[in-house]
């Protein structure tokens, strides 16, 4: 008989994430090594407070030091959230030799580049599917396989805690209760903030154009609506009219001028689209392609399928799996002139006509916008509260509730 290849793993960050991967190591330890003929054994956990965490069933420490050591552990996976120390720990770890796992876009979307760089001098793997989409296997399949021909655009759903809050609010929770869930079920990013400024999507966008054309964006840098002025009512009237609201990140490639554009914005589609079907914190990513359109869907938050995705890059880095390279020479990048779009401007139910809005009326309370930058709508909804603006997925199907 073969002898298991022990692997071993030091955790950094035992939340959400952190006890899902324990878990599924726990509950499925032999599965994994029936398939896999790797052992995967956790040798600690960093936290900041072990009390809070009595029944840990693995060794906790407050000191990075006795996870970021290669005697200790082969692979170190951050799930620890932010840009630092979440940045010192992942560096000292690939300088000393250790491969690294990690969930973490925000420290990936102001660092990657830097990151990626430092593995592939000290020969080492810095893995991070779980960082876009949460448990769907989203990189791997984009990055081995459909990026091998040139890829023309994204759309994407790649934020849980939203879908699943619109979801709600669609069913009868109101704007706290519904991000109260999502919390409580473990979607939500520590600062929620992010979530529902679009702020997350925007990281996870940042990571996808960066590995599929090269180019490094600020996140600063990327137009974005959240979902904060979204309401029940609100939804509730675009309901009526056979729409659902999804906060979408895209990147458009405009190969005539070497051009991408990129946004992350709530649009209003039919019932029958795609996004509009996706259940709880589901994520999506529809990807053109020179050969084809190619669409993925799947959980995009929760502890155990994020875990999941952590698990299938621990195996793959055990075995000696090098994440592909991002193109090292961006033949493309981001566009010089801002996003414009026509808005749709609605308030709730009783919501009153905005009043000085030279903007077309669609029906009552509705406006269309001439095409506007992002910057000049959220200037104007910062000036009428009670209003949300949306733009359309699909325009040429506007509708009225009259
Ligand atoms: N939750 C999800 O669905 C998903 C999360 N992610 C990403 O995974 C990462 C982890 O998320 P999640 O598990 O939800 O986060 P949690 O907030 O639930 O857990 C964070 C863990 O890190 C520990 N920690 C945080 N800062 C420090 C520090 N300075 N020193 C020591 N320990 C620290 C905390 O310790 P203590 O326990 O003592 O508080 C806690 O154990 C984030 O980058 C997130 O964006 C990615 C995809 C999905
Ligand atoms: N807060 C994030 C977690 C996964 O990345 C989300 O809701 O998508």
């Amino acid at each position: 008989m073969t002898a298991l290849a022990e692997v071993r793993i030091g955790l950094l960050g035992f939340g959400t994430v952190g006890q899902a991967v324990a878990r599924l190591l726990r509950e499925h330890g032999p599965w994994i090594e029936a398939r896999t003929g790797k052992r995967l054994v956790l040798v600690g956990a960093l936290v900041r407070n072990p009390d809070r965490h009595p029944d840990a069933g693995i060794p906790l420490t407050t000191r990075a030091e006795d996870l970021l050591d290669h005697r200790t552990a082969d692979i170190v996976v951050e799930v620890l959230g932010g840009v630092e120390p979440a940045l010192t720990y992942i560096t000292a770890a690939m300088e000393q030799g250790q491969s690294v796992v990690t969930a973490n876009k925000e420290v990936l979307a102001y660092h990657g580049s830097d990151l990626a760089e430092l593995a592939r001098r000290r020969g080492v793997a810095l893995a991070f599917e779980a960082s876009v989409a949460g448990g769907t296997p989203l990189l791997d399949p984009l990055l081995s396989h459909l990026a091998l021909t040139p890829v023309y655009s994204i759309s994407a759903v790649l934020n849980g805690t939203t879908n699943f809050m619109l979801n709600a609010m669609e069913e009868g929770l109101d704007f706290a209760q519904a991000l109260r869930r999502a919390q409580r079920l473990g979607y939500a990013e520590a600062d929620p903030g992010a979530d529902l400024s679009g702020q997350d999507a925007v990281r996870k966008l940042v990571l996808l154009v960066r590995e599929v054309w090269g180019v490094d964006v600020r996140p600063e840098a990327v137009p974005v609506l959240g979902i904060e002025a979204l309401s029940p009512a609100v939804l509730a009237r675009m309901r009526r009219i056979g729409l659902r609201v999804r906060l979408v990140a895209q990147a458009v490639l405009d190969c005539s001028a070497g051009c991408v554009q990129l946004a992350v914005l709530p649009r209003a589609m039919g019932a029958d689209h795609l996004f509009a079907s996706l259940k709880g914190p589901d994520n999506a990513i529809a990807v053109r392609t020179a050969t084809g359109d190619y669409t993925l869907i799947g959980p995009g938050a929760g502890g155990l399928a994020t875990a999941h995705a952590v698990l299938a890059d621990l195996v793959r880095v055990a075995a000696g799996y090098r994440p592909p390279q991002a193109p090292a020479d961006a033949a493309v990048r981001l566009a010089p002139d801002p996003w414009r779009e026509q808005f749709w401007v609605l308030g709730g139910e009783d919501a009153p006509e905005p009043e000085g809005v030279p903007w077309e009326p669609v029906a009552r309370a509705w406006h269309l916008t001439p095409p506007l930058t992002v910057a000049e709508v959220a200037d104007w909804l910062s000036r009428h509260p009670g209003f949300a603006a949306v733009t359309r997925e699909d325009p040429e199907e506007a509708g009225s509730d009259g």
